[in-house]
């Protein structure tokens, strides 16, 4: 494998869609060999960057034969780190976070939503599916006890960074971050900032090019 620095953020994007396309193949398809040309054309993504990418984490599939689906996704899966469970602290009981915690797809990805923590009084204590809502008082016992290394934040943006702080200080290595704002950590935490407003935004803008066209 070559040095994980070199490794384009691209490929390292696009593994996790391999590594779906392929468990739907033997989930539902039950396809056990694919070439990387059927792989690259059920998600767009010509075959020479679909061999590319995999090229940089060693060699897989036979020329002329294709790929051994299970194979493959199994060796994506070691490489994501998807093939082990990582437990995750989400902060913020509201909308987004109970329909992130009622989403049973992340587990087949390896995230497992452990502890859900909230300030309101009012939802500390209930229960969102078979977790039910701690108090941010108890976050550093939460994540040294279920030894949690992600924490996902689904405040408002006026709190995130303040949730954020305290993430780091309690112990954890990465952060999900859906609030619509930057937050400032340490350079070793790695955040990942999801702004669905932004990819609508720029969805909105080619329909609105589309329309002007038209005109
Ligand atoms: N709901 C969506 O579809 C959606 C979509 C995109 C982005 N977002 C973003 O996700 C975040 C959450 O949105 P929502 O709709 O779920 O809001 P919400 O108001 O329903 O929930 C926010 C929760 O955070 C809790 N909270 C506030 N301050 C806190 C703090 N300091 N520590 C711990 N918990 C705290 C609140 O008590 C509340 O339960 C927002 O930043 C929003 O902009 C939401």
């Amino acid at each position: 494998m070559k040095n994980i620095d070199s490794i384009p953020k691209a490929t390292i994007e696009r593994l996790p869609l391999y590594y779906r396309c392929l468990d739907k193949l033997l989930t539902f398809e039950n396809i056990e060999v694919i070439s990387s040309k059927e792989l690259g054309g059920r998600l767009g993504i010509p075959s020479t960057q679909v061999r590319k990418d995999l090229s940089y984490y060693g060699e897989f599939g036979r020329r002329g034969v294709g790929y051994d689906v299970h194979d493959l996704k199994k060796s994506i899966g070691k490489i994501l780190g998807v093939n082990k469970t990582w437990p995750a602290v989400l902060i913020g009981a509201g909308n987004l976070g109970r329909a992130l915690v009622n989403y049973e797809g992340f587990e087949k990805m390896g995230l497992k939503i452990t502890n859900v923590l909230d300030v309101d009084l009012d939802k500390i204590g209930n229960r969102i599916g078979p977790i039910t809502v701690e108090s941010m008082k108890d976050l550093d016992k939460v994540v040294e006890e279920g030894n949690i290394n992600l924490g996902i934040i689904t405040v408002p943006a006026s709190a995130a960074q303040e949730v954020a702080d305290k993430l780091v200080r309690a112990g954890i290595k990465a952060i999900w971050n859906f609030a619509p704002t930057r937050i400032v950590v340490p350079d070793e935490i790695v955040v990942r900032n999801e702004d669905l407003a932004v990819g609508i935004v720029s969805l909105i803008y080619h329909l609105s090019w589309q329309d002007k066209l038209d005109a």
